[in-house]
């Protein structure tokens, strides 16, 4: 056991136990792992559970001789969310106390992209993922703990003043120039994914079940035509299974503008049938804009929501003019936790 530089990486021992070692071996040992992991014969029974994976900052989460099992060195407390691909609880590590979530992903459904992707992104905008152990038939990822999301908070309020939801957008917008940057597709982008700090000020984007990374002209390299995502914020290239890459996330960061604004996610308003044809076939739901906008915000949505990802802004263009917009307002203003505002149109 051997912590490297600031953060001490716990390394999947390929056999047995979790153990340390450097974080830029995660990725391709990740693959060997997923694969020894799939290979591994089904037959392992209760007692003979196994227990390894790669802990990234050990400092908080305490293996205890080399192990780090669900009910021993960590409990779950409530439930929060059915996540991608797995159910999301908040857990406590029994020795030092410190609360973090974790996601339980069915081995057959963890994709080694999930944690590939994410293991390379350190932004102040990304929530950390603090490791990944497997249980037995299950794979458990653990990330900073988060008082609320995104989307719970619109819940809340019905729908955010105009500054606000440009103040989210921004800081969302940062992440997806930080993860075009590094390569990487997110391909779930919604206010579901998108977590508060206790003060409600700052956003750190999550979930990176349906990443891909992407070859130097931000395409993905995954070349799959699997409809990922959440279908009211697909782009059109995704829905017609074209080649994606970054310019979908900055699509779907679009919708969740609108979601923001409105206080209903876009299209739901005027169609309740399967989106996908209306996203490819139907102008952008520039209609949905509300009427009181600042002229600089409808600027960020038409360009965000080009249907032609050529055409489309990129996440830093993008973040540019979500910053102009909001100065154009007056900067943030308004509280985060402010009145219930009934939304434009509740389905
Ligand atoms: O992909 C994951 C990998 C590990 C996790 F622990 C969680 C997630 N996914 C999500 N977690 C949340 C959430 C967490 C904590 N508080 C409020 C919401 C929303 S989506």
């Amino acid at each position: 056991l051997s912590s490297v530089g600031d953060c001490p990486l716990a390394v999947a021992g390929l056999r047995g136990s979790v153990s340390q070692g450097d974080r830029c071996y995660a990725r391709p040992l990740f693959k060997a792992v997923e694969r020894e992991f799939r290979e591994e014969d089904e037959l392992c029974r209760a007692d003979s559970v196994k227990n390894e994976g790669l802990i990234f900052y050990i400092e908080n989460i305490q293996l205890v001789d080399s192990e780090y099992r669900e009910g021993r060195e960590y409990v779950l407390s409530k439930f929060i969310k059915q996540g991608s691909f797995g159910e999301v609880h908040s857990a406590q590590d029994v020795n030092t106390g410190f609360k973090f979530a974790v996601k339980k992903i069915d081995l057959k459904k963890f994709s080694s992209e999930e944690v590939g992707a994410w293991s390379t992104c350190k932004s102040p905008r990304v929530v950390k993922l603090l490791g990944v152990v497997r249980e037995g038939p299950s794979i458990s990822l653990f990330m900073d703990q988060k008082s609320e999301s995104l989307g719970q908070l619109i819940v809340k309020r019905g729908r955010l003043p105009e500054d606000l939801s440009l103040h989210y957008h921004s800081q969302v917008s940062t992440a997806l120039e930080y993860l075009a940057k590094k390569r990487v597709a997110h391909l779930d982008i919604k206010a579901d994914n998108v977590l508060l700090s206790e003060d409600g000020r700052d956003t750190f984007l999550c979930d990176f079940g349906h990443a891909e990374r992407l070859d130097t002209q931000g395409q993905s390299l995954s070349r799959s035509k699997e409809l990922k995502g959440t279908e009211t914020h697909m782009a059109p290239e995704v829905v017609r299974g074209e080649p994606r890459g970054a310019k979908a996330d900055v699509w779907s960061s679009c919708c969740m503008l609108l979601h923001m604004l409105n206080g209903c996610q876009p299209w739901t308003r005027y169609y309740t049938c399967r989106l996908y044809l209306k996203i490819a076939n139907e102008p952008p739901p520039l209609r949905e804009i509300p009427p009181d906008c600042s002229p600089l915000t409808v600027e960020v949505i038409k360009a965000g929501l080009q249907k032609d990802p050529v055409k489309r802004s990129s996440a830093s263009d993008l973040r540019e003019k979500t910053d102009r917009a909001l100065r154009e307002v007056g900067g943030l203003s308004n509280p985060v936790r402010g009145p219930y505002t009934e939304p434009l149109y509740t389905p």
